[in-house]
């Protein structure tokens, strides 16, 4: 401490007393007057005779002031106090070395700040207890037992201002930690048990499938959904996957079983058909046999004519139920190719419905009917956690060349090499669909503009490195790009329609090229 003349006699006077507690000197006046005197640095002439009955006076104050501390601390002044008006030197020096001595083993800024009821420990214990109260309670909804611990704590360390309230609350949080951590790692195993079980169902479900059905694209989408890292958009995109599956599969048991109960009935009707003509002309072979019989034993011309009426009788029946057997047929014929027809329109109803999907067929990538769903989810998240949402509308640049040149089939190829480049290339929560002929959006959740916008061109780096192979032939593809981010609460729209203008500017601006919306 500096010893400057200058210094406040209240600081000098407490400083002394510091001095005489930590060498043990007892403080009687004369001694606490010497210190005083070195501390001040007033010389031997200066200082006044009458500093004795100071230095008490000063003595008086400072125990006064420390019997008006809140705690310990104000007992200890109190006790000192009394020590004092009864002149209890060695008593006093006694007393304050035990004040000092517990003073100076220098308690933590926290502890300190507990014994004292600081405000920055009841910061501290509000801070603790709302964490108990509101968070880790909720956190644990699915165990009432624990988060009912949770809350009891939450209260219990609100009011613990003493060393053994704040051991009791510790001892019981280190268990609450160690409840929570066997409890977690319990969900972590049932939901590693849940995803088995489920991969078992798609294997199944995969078993049963043929090689070329389009059910088959869709399982293993969600297979691969589930095999990465899985987070809730993740496990939402695998439900609505499974449900479309499920649609699916109950349209096509549908159709089956109609088909079969259609075919069930035409052979039923065939082989009825075909006993009754065998019936017929069984009957008849019989007759003739018997006729020829007959007529080679006639006496006369009239017994031959009855045997040759009872011949056209018989043989005019047979004609008649192979007239029958023939309408028959012919209706048989007709149902086959009704059931035909039928068939026919099941199967087209069930392409009609994967179009309803929400998968675009050619590039795998979702269909405008995806992408609404998709928009509405992501708008609804983004509003929800204030978080920015932009898209990327992008063209294909001279594709029409390209299809003249290379045919049709390899501008498809193209489309596909496409959409393959940019899912390996985006982050999984980014969503690409197929918009129009040669046109796609983009969705980027969670991204700013110039972060879409980069995207976009890291994108069209992407798009020449991994070249088209077409026949053996390297084809370079561009496209133009317009990156929009959602202003709060636009319609997709409006937004797509923003989006659009900035690829037509890139369009414009000689395309291989990506343009911000306005
Ligand atoms: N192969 C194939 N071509 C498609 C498909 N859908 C649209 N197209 C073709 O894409 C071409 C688009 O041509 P345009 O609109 O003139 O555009 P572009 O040739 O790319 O010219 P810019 O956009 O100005 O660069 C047309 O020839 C369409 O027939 C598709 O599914 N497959």
């Amino acid at each position: 401490m500096s010893t400057s003349p200058a210094q406040n006699p209240a600081d000098i006077a407490r400083e002394a007393f510091r001095r005489l507690a930590v060498k043990r000197i007892a403080p009687t006046p004369e001694a606490y007057r010497t210190i005083y005197n070195d501390i001040a640095g007033i010389t031997g002439a200066q200082a006044a005779p009458a500093e004795g009955a100071a230095a008490e006076l000063v003595l008086g104050q400072v125990t006064t002031r420390l019997s008006e501390t809140p705690g310990e601390v104000g007992e200890a002044g109190r006790r000192l106090q009394r020590t004092l008006k009864a002149r209890d030197w060695e008593g006093l020096t006694r007393g304050m070395t035990q004040l000092l001595d517990k003073q100076l083993k220098k308690p933590g800024p926290f502890e300190l700040a507990v014994l004292a009821d600081e405000p920055e420990a009841r910061l501290l214990r509000d801070l603790l207890s709302r964490t108990l109260v509101f968070a880790v309670a909720s956190l644990l909804a699915g165990s009432p037992a624990l988060a009912g611990e949770a809350e009891s704590l939450g209260a219990a360390v609100k009011t613990a201002n003493n060393e053994s309230a704040l051991n009791e609350v510790a001892a019981r949080l280190k268990q609450l930690c160690y409840q929570i951590e066997i409890r977690s790692g319990d969900v972590a195993e049932q939901q590693e048990l849940l995803l088995r079980l489920f991969r078992l169902l798609l294997e199944n479900v995969s078993e049963l499938l043929d090689d070329d059905s389009w059910l088959r694209g869709q399982v293993d989408a969600v297979k691969n959904l589930i095999a990465g890292p899985l987070d809730q958009r993740a496990l939402e995109e695998a439900m609505r996957s499974m449900k479309e599956v499920i649609y699916k599969q109950g349209q096509l048991k549908h159709s089956l079983s109609d088909v079969k109960h259609t075919v069930r009935n035409m052979m039923m009707t065939f082989i009825d058909r075909l006993g009754s003509v065998a019936e017929s002309t069984g009957d008849f072979h019989e007759k003739i046999g018997g006729y020829s019989e007959q007529i080679s034993h006639a006496a006369n011309i009239d017994e031959l004519n009855v045997v040759l009426d009872n011949v056209l009788r018989d043989t005019r029946a047979v004609q008649e139920e192979t007239l029958k057997s023939r309408d028959r047929m012919v209706a048989a014929r007709q149902e086959m190719h009704d059931a035909e027809t039928r068939i026919h329109t099941l199967e087209e109803k069930l392409r009609h419905l994967s179009d309803l999907v929400r998968e675009d067929q050619l590039t795998g990538s979702l269909n405008r009917r995806g992408l609404d769903d998709v928009f509405e989810r992501e708008m609804a998240r983004a509003d929800r956690r204030g978080t920015p949402l932009c898209i990327a509308m992008l063209d294909l640049d001279d594709f029409k060349r390209l299809n003249d040149t290379y045919g049709h089939i390899a501008g498809d190829s193209a489309l596909k090499h496409l959409v393959q480049i940019v899912k390996s290339t985006l982050r999984s929560m980014d969503v690409i669909a197929r918009f129009g002929g040669e046109e796609f959006l983009i969705l980027l959740p969670e991204t700013t503009v110039e972060a879409a916008s980069q995207t976009m061109t890291r994108l069209q780096r992407d798009l020449t490195k991994h070249f088209f192979l077409h026949e053996n032939e390297k084809l370079l593809i561009t496209f133009s790009a317009g990156v929009a981010m959602r202003l709060p609460h636009e319609g997709q729209e409006t937004l797509i329609k923003r989006a659009d203008s900035a690829m037509y500017k890139a369009k414009k601006s000689g395309k291989n090229r990506v343009v911000i919306a306005e």
